[in-house]
């Protein structure tokens, strides 16, 4: 335990914990054993009799009996080499799900039913603290939170509030110096598997290249070369575009622009052939049609050009984190916005928090920034906590290269001890650690009990102090800064990146415009105390699944060939805890794993307000650099804001044409009235419009933390947008509750381009909405927002086309995006139709008589041939459809019949939507029928054969099928 025993300072109730997984055995006879245990590295030791202690009978694979019961209880419950299911042995507790009862005698159930009884106190209470996600397995669905309170710990506040420059000191200053350069761990054992094979592809290029030489030469010169191939490679791009394979496009392309020519003539037909007695119903219906016609090609034509892309790690650190020179990654600012603590619990927060804390990159670059628009004590108290905990949790992540670092999700998942052991220590850190991330959920969840009744006269701080958010819509701004440069270093003396606390001014009268308005005093609030060139952007409830996720943003934005003119890298959302079949489409596949990435093929993906890294100078309403690629080198150092002017053309309407001005400032004048210009945009705040024009970031060395911190309350302030262009043309877009399609609307009006990237570890990962209320409501929220977007003067059918940089296929999709809820009302009116024709005898078809007619007719046109033709091809797949429909209403009734009365039920549903197809077709059969002579043979073989294959193959997969028969079978061959 020694080696944990840093980590575990501090920490109270372990007692109890460590008598459970300790070892008991006399220290005399573990020596005897000799054997070494696979997962600890310790000796296995002997059981009471003095034999050897052997957890897996089956094939006597050494494991101690710390980490057999530890296994047993809290892991895999399996033996890690041969994956048998571990019994019970003698002297073990009962683990729920034991089911082996051979091995128990009775004399021992007592002794379990007590250790039981001590284990569930705490360690049971820990492992269901409460949260609403990512729940492990031991976690059962009625599990009781209870609200354990014991054993809190009394923290005092640190610093004053709610200006505290306590935990600030000078890192402001200072961040161009770096205390530790944190080197990319490219050998590191264990370091994040997914993008091994990458690095391993380098390293292997650059051993063969050395054996080459080796191989050429008696002595290689070992000194210069290998540097050169490094210098090469950290020249090459930094990412690659893939287009995906014309083979695998193509096809799709062709199904595009037949349905095109199919859904021309049919609406043709349609158009043509009006049904006069039931002249309404054809009219709806064919308004309807070419609705869904329009709302089509606005979604397929967008997917023209999907793309993927491949990012280059290795080379990124080449290039920028060369060894013995400072850290050349760009600063990055991360975002988190969160509201109200009893819809999204502190701990899914703390848990956010943890995983940027603990993120793969240099720590003096990253600033957290937590906006919290419930100006909730219970928050802050649990972001303080957070920080504490962090002190231990960020050197843990880093040491053994974990993945993904929110320790709910980590400490779900099962490690496999044989393949994850990279480190003799890292088995008993790790649980250490698990406890104590489970004493940090109990207090977290105290934090919360607490939190659920307000007190008589408000809240009070531990420091006594009233807090001054008690009144959430009337309050002040508050900003405290925790860890960082000054404010405290992790358990082993490493520096931690800052966490920020914010939560804006709130009066009545003003509009806050909610996540929209909380990004923009985000924006502020950093560009003054860090501005970091990059931020990232995350909702409370999305964790960094993948520690290397900005690094992937940076292999884009850091570009200097693409780069430039990147506004935001977006990152796909992936969700966890969503039930297998994905009942409420939370998922979007479409969405993200096919249109976003054919944006990405025109201009880029829409901005879908969490997992995005954005360009600051892009948030602030400039327009990408023009000209050639490769940008010219403007760089100086001897002010903050001329090396700026060259790329401000947007804001020279005052004739500060910067073209013409590079070299520097030779005109007061202009700098003052450029200067209240500025001030107009961005708002009364000299510090922050300075912050502005540095597009390398930093802030200007000459202010003081404490001036930096007022400033930042004064950003922050209710009324500090009045009159500037924020919410209309800079930061995040006013206007709708999906600020973020608009957010991005406006960036791609002005000719930047956005980035699509999925590394194969998903990069976030959020909860989505498990109950169908809650998602419903999501649901209805973005359609309205869209609509929203559609009547506003940022509609994408009328706004950006002076400009013209908007791509058309961009602009497409983005209508789209605003359209789509208006689809809702023809698909009602649609389905509601064959109702109405049933009640009615009417249909919104004419006789099928007519429609043979007609198709005569069209022979003697022109391109009778060629329509003829398409006309017998045409039938197939409307023929194919009808006879599957019905093979499988006979099929289900046959199939009903034989398994009896039960299972008529289901049946019920699926036949009626066969039926439903049927009815559509109903028509066309008889067309088919009534002139059997006229029905090309070819027509009807081919259908009743794409029938039977189709049929067979769905029987085949149908997952419904195996899902049902597999136990079934099993229980019979068990029970007969
Ligand atoms: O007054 C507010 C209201 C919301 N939020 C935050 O905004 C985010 C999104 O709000 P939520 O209610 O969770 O909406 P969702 O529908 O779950 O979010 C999706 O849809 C939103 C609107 O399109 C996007 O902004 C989100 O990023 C996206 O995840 C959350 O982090 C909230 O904490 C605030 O900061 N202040
Ligand atoms: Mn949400
Ligand atoms: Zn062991
Ligand atoms: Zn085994």
């Amino acid at each position: 335990m020694e080696a944990s025993a840093g980590l575990v300072a501090g920490s109270h109730n372990r007692n109890e914990l460590v008598v459970i997984h300790g070892h008991e055995e006399p220290k005399s006879l573990k020596n005897l054993s000799g054997q070494v245990c696979e997962i600890c590295g310790d000796e296995v030791g002997l059981t009471v009799d003095g034999e050897l202690f052997v957890a897996c009978n089956e094939c006597g694979f050494p494991v101690c009996r710390p980490c057999y019961e530890y296994e047993r209880r809290e892991g895999t419950q399996l033996c890690p080499q041969c994956k048998t299911r571990y019994k019970r042995l003698k002297g073990s507790a009962r683990v729920e799900g034991d089911d082996d009862e051979e091995d128990i005698d009775d004399i021992e159930h007592e002794f379990n039913i007590d250790e039981r009884n001590t284990n569930t106190n705490i360690a049971e209470a820990m492992l269901h603290g409460k949260m609403s996600y990512g729940r492990g397995p031991e976690d059962d669905d009625n599990a009781q939170y209870p609200p354990v309170i014991a054993g809190i710990r009394s923290r005092p506040v640190s610093g004053e509030f709610p200006i505290s420059n306590h935990a600030y000191g000078e890192q402001m200053m200072g961040s161009s110096l770096h205390k530790r350069v944190h080197p990319y761990p490219v050998s590191e054992p264990g370091s994040a598997r997914w993008d091994d094979k990458k690095e391993m592809g380098w390293k292997d290029r650059m051993d063969d290249w050395k054996m080459q030489q080796g191989n050429l030469g008696p002595e290689p010169d070992d000194s210069a070369d290998p540097d050169m191939a490094i210098v090469d490679e950290a020249r090459q791009p930094l990412s690659r575009k893939v287009p995906i394979a014309s083979s695998k496009i193509n096809p799709y392309r062709m199904v595009i622009v037949a349905r095109l020519v199919i859904l021309a003539f049919f609406l043709r037909y349609r158009i043509l052939n009006p049904v006069h007695d039931a002249f309404g119903l054809w009219l709806t219906s064919v308004i309807c049609e070419i609705w869904f016609a329009f709302s089509w090609i606005l979604d397929q034509f967008p997917k023209w050009f999907p793309i993927d892309r491949e990012t280059y790690l290795d080379r990124l650190s080449l290039r920028y984190e060369r060894e013995g020179e400072p850290n050349m990654l760009a600063p990055v600012d991360i975002f988190v916005s969160t509201v109200d603590p009893m819809k999204e619990p502190p701990l899914v927060t703390a848990n956010t928090v943890l995983s940027i804390l603990a993120m793969d990159y240099p720590v003096d670059k990253i600033s957290c920034y937590i906006s919290d628009d419930g100006a909730s004590m219970c928050t802050f108290e649990a972001l303080s906590e957070t920080a504490e905990f962090a002190r231990k949790w960020v050197p843990f992540c880093k040491k053994f290269s974990i993945e993904p670092r929110a320790p709910e999700m980590y400490f779900s998942e099962k490690v496999d001890y044989l393949k994850d052991k990279v480190q003799p220590t890292f088995v008993k850190e790790r649980r250490a650690m698990k406890r104590e991330y489970e004493e940090f959920k109990v207090r977290i969840n105290a934090l919360v009990a607490k939190a659920t009744k307000v007190p008589l006269g408000g809240w009070i701080m531990q420091d006594g102090t009233p807090w001054p958010g008690n009144n959430t819509k009337d309050h002040p701004g508050m900003i405290q800064v925790f860890l960082g440069h000054s404010g405290g270093h992790d358990v082993e003396g490493n520096e931690l990146p800052r966490l920020v606390y914010v939560s804006r001014e709130k009066r009545p009268g003003f509009q806050h415009h909610k996540k929209a308005g909380a990004m923009n005093a985000l924006v502020r609030v950093s560009g003054v105390l860090t501005n970091a060139p990059f931020m990232l952007n995350l909702d409370c409830d999305h964790y960094l699944n993948n520690s290397k996720a900005v690094r992937e943003a940076m292999c884009f934005l850091m570009d200097p060939q693409v780069g430039k003119k990147v506004c935001y890298v977006q990152f796909p959302q992936r969700f966890d805890g969503i039930d297998r079949h994905d009942r409420y489409a939370n998922r979007n596949t479409v969405f993200f794993d096919i249109n976003m990435k054919g944006l990405d093929g025109i201009q880029g993906p829409v901005y879908v307000g969490t997992g995005c890294v954005f360009r600051r100078q892009a948030l602030y309403g400039y327009e990408p650099p023009k000209g050639p690629k490769r940008p010219k080198m403007v760089s100086c150092d001897c002010c903050p804001c001329f090396g700026r002017r060259k790329k401000l053309p947007k804001y020279s309407k005052n004739g500060v044409n910067g073209e013409a001005n590079t070299t520097g400032f030779d005109d007061d004048k202009e700098l003052l009235m450029s200067q209240m210009n500025f001030e107009k945009k961005f708002g009364q705040s000299p510090i922050f419009v300075t912050s502005t024009l540095m597009v390398e970031g930093g802030v200007p060395p000459s202010s003081s933390p404490a001036a930096l911190l007022k400033e930042a309350i004064h950003v922050i302030s209710c009324g500090y947008e009045d009159k500037t262009e924020w919410g209309s043309e800079l930061g995040w877009i006013y206007g709708s509750i999906t600020e973020d399609i608009l957010t991005g609307f406006k960036m791609h009006c002005r000719g930047w381009r956005s980035i699509y990237c999925m590394p194969k570890r998903a990069a976030f990962k959020g909860s989505a909405p498990i109950n169908l209320s809650d998602r419903l409501n999501q649901v209805l929220r973005w359609a309205l927002g869209s609509v929203e977007i559609f009547f506003s003067r940022h509609s994408p059918v009328w706004y950006g086309y002076k400009e013209g940089n908007l791509k058309w296929l961009e602009r497409f999709a983005y209508v789209n995006t605003t359209v789509y809820p208006f689809t809702s009302l023809p698909l009602l009116a649609y389905c509601t139709l064959p109702a109405i024709c049933l009640l009615t005898g009417k249909f919104i078809m004419p006789e099928t008589q007519t429609l043979q007619s007609h198709l005569r007719q069209s022979d003697d046109e022109d391109f009778g041939e060629l329509y003829a033709f398409k006309w017998t091809t045409l039938l197939i797949p409307p023929t194919t459809i009808l006879v599957i429909n019905l093979v499988g209403v006979v099929a289900g009734i046959s199939d009903a019949i034989n398994n009896g009365y039960q299972s008529w039920g289901p049946l019920f549903g699926k036949l009626f939507f066969a039926f439903w197809v049927i009815v559509h077709l109903y028509p066309f059969l008889k067309g088919l029928m009534g002139k059997q002579n006229r029905t090309p043979t070819i027509v009807v073989i081919w259908s009743v054969l794409l029938a039977s294959i189709f049929s067979l193959l769905w029987v085949r997969i149908d997952p419904f099928i195996l899902k049902t028969k597999g136990p079934d079978t099993k229980q019979c061959g068990l029970n007969c």
